[in-house]
């Protein structure tokens, strides 16, 4: 029997799998593992809310809160994944039957989304939707079981494949396993929005989300056979019962222990905990110990995630405000967000070869807790320029009516030009065909407007709050009709258009993707969302049949007016006027980086460290729980936003961002003082000491000689060392 395998169980010791430059060769299995499972995870994640909305037809508050409660309960479900792993199944089987969950939820994910199934009468929409969403529902339930499950084992069991002597090894391995995570993501959240947007089915075609689906639910299982491959690789720490009934009685027996004794007369004793000793193994009290220490460590982090979550959301809000135009090519609001994984894989191999060296090199000593005090310093200051950004942006918005106000512009619809007397701003001069430039603001429910050439008067009806085009008749015996105009920046960075149809006779008007309908003489149509770029229009009317083309930014609204004079052979690119509605973004994507780069430079010293300090400060049987703690601080996290964002309910965009940065610089300090006084733990040191005296124990010691051996104990929990975790005292 080889030397590295316990000779007892002929299973692999730790630290002894074959090395490939000092690395376990099992390692390897499980970074390819990871990557996988995020490429699947990200990639579903990445068109979920459009397949709720477009292909379930929800409307995008359930959408919304749907797609949220999902992610929140991925990041609820690793604290089962660990109980299960510690205490029960090891880590290694939870691994492989929770990755089996897993790939199941992402094929009902695929299936659900094959409209074909459903389509009876084959016109390309499902007909029985409640088919389809319940599908998809026990789909996302059994991924968010599957990759919460596993996530807080796959680190920790990474972990555990090194020895005691490649601590070094060890911590470069959370950073590798951290590049695997976003490398999956990166690669994932480019070729999935790809491949929805291909076309595909039996009967009739439409977007493809099962194909988008299945892509991630293929990785899932490429990623559970890569992880079975190397099983004959790992080394496989024995789960040690239910750990986490035994930390709970004995938790509550140190409490009520401590209730039943509170009289004077009792002596205290050091730590609350020590109450537990009159029942409980010391070994299992020094552990819990170790636990409570980082636990309480961790109670200022969510809000860490509180404003990292918000990249997916609010900053991706703030991008559809913007410019996305990079000359060659064009970038999409939500496809911003593929800047984290980016500059997660720069800056990770940057921090770990050069930053670290370097600050080591200067004498500082960088310690994790220091790491992840500046990592949330940095993502404070993302939110500052996330405000300095929301400011120029909101120069540029339009000033839309308060709840006080109406607005109104004006069309002449005519062949002439004509003047209309508008009260507060005097005459106005339109000449054939055109819209006033600006919309007129009014107090009043109701004006008089006074047209010249030819003469009419009409009292005109305003709106509070609304925005409305009047459209002034060819003639006078013509309707006056008032159009609905919009409010708010159209969504996601679209251009709102819209036509009115000026001729005496209806007209349709199409582009290859949108279909405007027909639209009656004098009438107009509704809008339709224009993505940005160059769009041609078709017009059709009769004989008549022309085309135009125009080229759109981002977030605009335009009026196009067909005017009367308009016949078979006229040119459509110089007849047809239109009016902008709303101006374009003209603040540019590029402006964001800033805040990425901070967020993701803070991400990398918070949460590369935050992992890597999670697992090394575990007692031995509880690494996968301290993940799972760590994971946690990540769903309380998204909570937060969702209460911070419902109870400020601030008017300007640019003061809750302010606001979150503030409430994470005041968390920061917090913890740099906790920090402060934490003292790094070597558990598997003190764990070997309180073995080694378990048989002194049993032994019938006097009273003194155990008071001693306990006082070195403790002293033993609070040591730490220089370079973290070697065994001189540091703080922090
Ligand atoms: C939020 C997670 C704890 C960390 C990680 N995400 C990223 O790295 C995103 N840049 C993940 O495991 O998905």
């Amino acid at each position: 029997m080889a030397d590295h395998e316990d000779p007892k169980t002929g299973k692999k010791n730790k630290g002894t799998s074959k090395e490939v430059c000092g690395y376990p060769l099992s390692i390897f299995f499980i970074v390819v593992n990871e990557f996988c499972e995020r490429f699947s995870y990200y990639g579903m994640r990445a068109v979920l809310v459009l397949y709720f909305k477009y292909f379930l037809r929800w409307d995008d508050d359930l959408a919304t809160s749907i797609y949220h409660t999902f992610v929140a309960l991925c990041y609820l479900t690793p604290i089962l994944g660990a109980i299960v792993a510690d205490s029960w199944l090891g880590k290694f089987k939870t691994i492989i039957y929770l990755s089996i969950v897993y790939a199941i939820g992402q094929v009902a994910m695929a299936v659900s989304a094959i409209h074909d199934i459903t389509d009876t009468d084959r016109d390309g929409t499902p007909n029985n939707m409640t088919f389809h969403v319940v599908l998809s529902m026990v789909g996302l339930f059994l991924i968010a079981l599957g990759t919460g499950g596993i996530k807080p084992c796959v680190a920790a069991f990474g972990g555990d494949q090194f020895g005691d002597h490649q601590e070094r090894q060890r911590r470069t391995f959370f950073s590798v396993f951290y590049l695997c995570i976003n490398g999956g993501s990166l690669l994932s959240t480019i070729i999935t929005p790809i491949l929805r947007a291909q076309n595909c089915g039996i009967y009739s075609k439409q977007k493809c989300y099962s194909l988008a689906f299945g892509v991630p639910a293929a990785l899932m299982v490429v990623a559970l056979v890569v992880f079975i491959v190397g099983s004959g690789m790992y080394y496989k720490a024995k789960p040690e019962g239910n750990i986490m009934g035994d930390v709970c009685k004995c938790i509550g027996f140190a409490i009520s222990n401590r209730y039943k004794h509170r009289s004077k007369q009792y002596p205290s004793r050091e730590h609350w905990m020590d109450w537990a000793e009159d029942k409980y193994d010391k070994l299992l009290i020094a552990q819990i110990k170790m636990v409570l220490k980082v636990l309480f460590l961790y109670i200022p982090l969510p809000m860490f995630w509180t404003l990292f979550d918000q990249k997916g959301s609010r900053w991706t809000l703030q991008a559809t405000t913007m410019d996305g135009n990079f000359g060659a090519i064009v970038i999409q609001p939500d496809q911003m967000q593929t800047v984290n994984p980016i500059l997660i894989l720069t800056l990770v191999p940057i921090m770990d070869s050069v930053i670290y060296p370097l600050i080591k090199k200067c004498g500082l000593n960088f310690t994790p807790l220091k790491r992840m005090t500046v990592g949330m310093f940095l993502a404070a200051l993302a939110f500052v320029c996330a405000a300095v950004v929301q400011i120029e942006i909101d120069k540029t918005l339009p000033v839309f009516p308060s709840n006080f106000q109406s607005q109104l512009k004006l069309l002449n619809m005519g062949n002439h030009p004509v003047t209309a007397g508008l009260p507060g701003y005097g005459q106005v001069t339109l000449q054939a065909a055109q819209a006033s430039e600006e919309y007129f603001t009014f107090e009043e429910d109701q004006i008089s407007i006074s047209v010249s050439g030819p003469e009419m008067k009409r009292n005109i009806s305003l709106i509070k709050g609304q925005r409305q085009t009047l459209l002034i008749p060819l003639t006078i015996s013509d309707e006056w009709q008032l159009t609905a105009d919009l409010t708010t920046k159209p969504e996601e960075g679209n251009n709102a258009i819209r036509f009115v149809n000026g001729m005496n006779k209806p007209v349709n008007v199409s582009t290859s993707e949108v279909v405007f309908g027909q639209i009656e003489k004098f009438h107009y149509s509704n809008y339709s969302q224009i993505r940005n770029g160059r769009a041609t229009f078709f017009l059709q009317s009769g004989q008549l049949s022309c085309a135009f083309s125009r080229d759109f930014g981002f977030g605009s609204s335009y009026t196009f007016f067909i005017p009367s004079t308009l016949s078979l052979g006229s040119n459509c690119q110089e007849s047809i006027t239109g009016a902008e509605d709303i101006k374009p973004n003209s603040v540019h994507m590029a402006l964001q980086v800033p805040q990425y780069f901070f967020i993701t430079a803070g991400e990398v010293m918070f949460s590369v460290t935050g992992l890597e300090f999670s697992y090394s400060q575990a007692p031995s049987n509880m690494k996968a729980v301290l993940q799972a703690g760590w994971l946690l601080t990540v769903a309380i996290g998204n909570f937060i936003v969702l209460i911070v964002a419902e109870v400020a309910k601030l008017p300007k965009q640019w003061t809750e961002y302010v606001l979150f940065a503030s409430l994470l610089l005041c968390v920061c300090i917090i913890f740099s003082i906790m920090a402060y006084f934490y003292t790094y733990i070597d558990p598997t040191e003190i764990e070997a000491k309180f073995r080694r005296n378990v048989g002194d124990d049993d032994d019938d010691k006097n009273d003194k000689q155990r008071k001693l051996e306990m006082e070195m104990m403790k002293r033993d929990l609070d040591r730490s060392d220089d370079e973290h975790y070697k065994g001189k005292q540091t703080k922090m």
